[in-house]
């Protein structure tokens, strides 16, 4: 049995998170998080604050009904009118219901904002939590502003709230000021001298004002914090709030020397991080660490080299602790040979090794140009370099009929693996003919995706370059062609698309 002491994840985003400039969610939006939150097992959902507005109440009412696992919290001011609407909307919770009551406590917040002394803030801090605790015993309350408060008033503050009946007080970082060495000696200095401490459990709600909310976190847990407040991808009010994924990532991947464990789903995290920000619009940063887009990704040819070997040698936690199918390794200017041959072998090519240099020389060449090598300009280095694809299928001639007193009809001769063969068909336009009478001798069931055509250069008597891109069991290939006949170079592009499906190797899924 694991000795590591249990650390309760506390979720603010359908809350604190909402508070970021652009996040507001409607009700089914936070409805969808909360039942991905319940899936990933976090201890507790605050879904809002009830007064705040009738959507909001509602949200919350609905939440409190709907999850089943985790405690469903709702913040509410010191006051009665708060505390009252939030009990309203937590009651179908019950004892999984939580009033989260809080009031500032710092000078500044108290002189400026509330107007109050510290005997009207301990004085009202008390009455509210009681004013909760007569709803139910789960009651939390916070010191807003609590890091820049003077520590023997925090302390008083901390010890009446909870002698008024706060199961979990919380100590914020309300403004994201304070630096680990000083929240871990904030944190001690409670657990040191409040007398009644024990009885309640303590919390800590860091903001990202200066990027140190995860720190600060791990911090406040290794002075004796149980309880961390935070959101998913780290969004909140300003720079955001603890960042759930950081933190919990943090303490599964360095148990050797932090001694602490959640009961978080890790394996959620990614799909909880793209559903955050499918419904609120807030891109994750690509670096962001744990679910950005390159937090499992590799471009340089000795990391992948180390990677392919070994994957720990550059990778500290699995994709799949997530929820990612596995890691990337992006092919460009920084990447190496052993990355680009596992490329090659994925995509089903065999190679010799003299033709894997000058596919590498190629590809070197290609990447100073282009930011990243995607398959198909594997395909295209491959094809242009080594393969030169083999022509299964030749245009001989062709002649078009059409017009607006004319059914369009094309007759095409061609060669088809080495047999000349001729048919003529009628269709919806002179390109419909052509491609119409392409297929009944080749006997394709290639659908056509995509169809372009231009001019290579201006004037009537211009190339016409033209563009097909055709699908068959799958895979998907371009091909091109240019003729001064439009239709022809049609016909040539469909022909090259044709010659590329049956001489390509077939893959199934592209990975990396
Ligand atoms: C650190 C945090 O994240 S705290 C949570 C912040 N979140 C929000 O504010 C989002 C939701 N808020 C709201 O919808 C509104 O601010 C409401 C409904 C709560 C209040 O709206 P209003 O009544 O119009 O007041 P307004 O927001 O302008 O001012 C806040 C009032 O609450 C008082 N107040 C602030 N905090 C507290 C508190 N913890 N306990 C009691 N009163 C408080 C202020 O002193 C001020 O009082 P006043 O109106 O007597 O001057
Ligand atoms: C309401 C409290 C917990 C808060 O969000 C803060 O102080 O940042
Ligand atoms: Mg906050």
């Amino acid at each position: 049995m694991s000795q590591a002491k249990k650390i309760k994840i506390f979720d603010t985003t359908l809350r604190d998170g909402e508070q970021s400039p652009g996040a507001s969610m409607n009700i089914e939006e936070k409805l969808r998080i909360a039942h991905l939150l319940e899936k990933m097992n976090v201890d507790v959902i605050e879904a809002g604050f009830p007064i705040a507005s009738e959507g909001d109440f509602e949200a919350v009412r609905r939440v409190a009904k709907a999850i089943k696992g985790p405690q469903i919290a709702g913040l509410s001011r010191a006051n009665n009118m708060d505390i009252d609407r939030a009990w309203e909307a937590l009651k179908y919770a019950g004892e999984r219901g939580r009033i989260h009551t809080f009031i500032a406590t710092s000078d500044i917040h108290m002189k400026y904002k509330l107007k109050m002394s510290e005997e009207q803030v301990i004085e009202t801090a008390v009455k509210a939590v009681k004013r909760a605790a007569g709803y139910t015993p789960n009651v939390e309350f916070s010191a807003e502003d609590a890091v820049r408060t003077r520590l023997p008033f925090l302390a008083k503050v901390v010890e009446a709230v909870i002698d008024a009946g706060a199961r979990t007080v919380n100590i914020p970082d309300t403004v994201g000021y304070t630096i680990p060495s000083e929240y871990f000696n904030i944190i001690k200095y409670l657990k040191d001298n409040v007398p009644n401490i024990e009885k309640t459990v303590l919390s800590v709600h860091c903001h990202n004002d200066l990027g140190l909310a995860v720190a600060n976190s791990l911090a406040a847990i290794q002075a004796g914090a149980e309880q961390v407040e935070c959101t998913i991808n780290g969004i909140g009010e300003r720079a955001g709030n603890c960042s759930l994924e950081e933190v919990v990532m943090t303490l599964r991947t360095r148990q050797d020397i932090l001694p602490f464990q959640t009961n978080v789903v890790t394996e959620h995290i990614y799909a909880a991080s793209k559903l955050l920000s499918t419904i609120t619009g807030i891109v994750v940063q690509p670096n962001k660490a744990i679910v950005g887009a390159n937090a499992f990704a590799h471009e340089a040819g000795i990391h992948q080299h180390g990677v392919l070997m070994e994957k720990s040698t550059y990778e500290i936690m699995t994709p799949e602790s997530i929820g990612l199918n596995q890691n990337k390794l992006v092919l460009g200017k920084h990447s190496g040979r052993h990355a680009f041959i596992q490329r090659l072998e994925q995509l089903g090519y065999e190679l010799s090794k003299e033709d894997i240099e000058k596919a590498f020389v190629r590809f070197k060449t290609l990447a100073d140009q282009k930011k990243e090598i995607f398959d198909e300009d594997i395909d295209a280095i491959v094809a242009d370099e080594i393969i030169r694809i083999p022509e299964t299928y030749r245009l001989l001639q062709m002649s078009v009929s059409s017009g607006s007193f004319t059914a369009p009809t094309a007759t095409v001769e061609m060669e088809v693996e080495g047999k000349v063969k001729k048919a003529a068909q009628l269709g919806d336009g002179p390109v419909d003919a052509t491609f119409k009478a392409i297929k009944k001798l080749t006997g394709s069931n290639a659908r056509l995706l995509h169809f372009a055509i231009g001019a290579i250069t201006g004037g009537t008597d211009a190339q016409g370059e033209c563009t097909v891109r055709l699908e068959e069991d799958g895979r998907e290939v371009l091909g091109q062609g240019a003729h001064p006949d439009i239709i022809v170079a049609s016909a040539k592009a469909y022909i090259n698309a044709l010659n590329k499906l049956v001489s390509a190797p077939k893959r199934n899924t592209i990975t990396v």
